[in-house]
């Protein structure tokens, strides 16, 4: 925590990028690496009022939109809140989005987390 606002914000989304990318190892097959169409999701659009994916959290971090890491888990959650709404509970689907959101919860947990923040400077 400096006074610098600047160098805070860097840090966050240094820590934001370093998460991104952990969170992006737990789906090998991509299937929340981009948004979900309606082509390959019938009335996706219609279902899901807020939809997220991993592209849409990465450029949020690099247009700077996410003032705390609360604000990153939250969309992270949504992304995964919305696979659990919109499949089946006996689709790759939701199954992987169960277990993407049990990862993430760990790793943003506050004992994961303690030992990322004494890593920075
Ligand atoms: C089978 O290949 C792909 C490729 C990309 C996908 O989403 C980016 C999906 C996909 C991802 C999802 C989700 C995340 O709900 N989904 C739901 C129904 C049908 N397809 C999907 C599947």
């Amino acid at each position: 925590e400096t006074n610098n606002p600047n160098e805070n914000r860097q840090t966050l989304q240094q820590l934001l990028t370093h998460l991104l990318r952990a969170l992006e190892r737990r789906d090998p097959q991509q299937l929340f690496a981009w948004p979900v169409t309606d082509r390959i999701a019938p009335n996706y659009s219609r279902l899901i009022s807020k939809p997220m994916d991993f592209e849409t959290i990465r450029r949020s971090i690099q247009s700077d939109l996410y003032p705390s890491l609360n604000a990153f888990v939250a969309d992270f959650k949504l992304m995964c809140e919305n696979a659990m709404t919109y499949n089946q509970p006996e689709t790759i689907y939701y199954k992987a989005a169960k277990r993407l959101l049990h990862a993430g919860l760990k790793l943003t947990g506050p004992e994961k987390l303690k030992t990322l923040l004494s890593a920075l400077p």
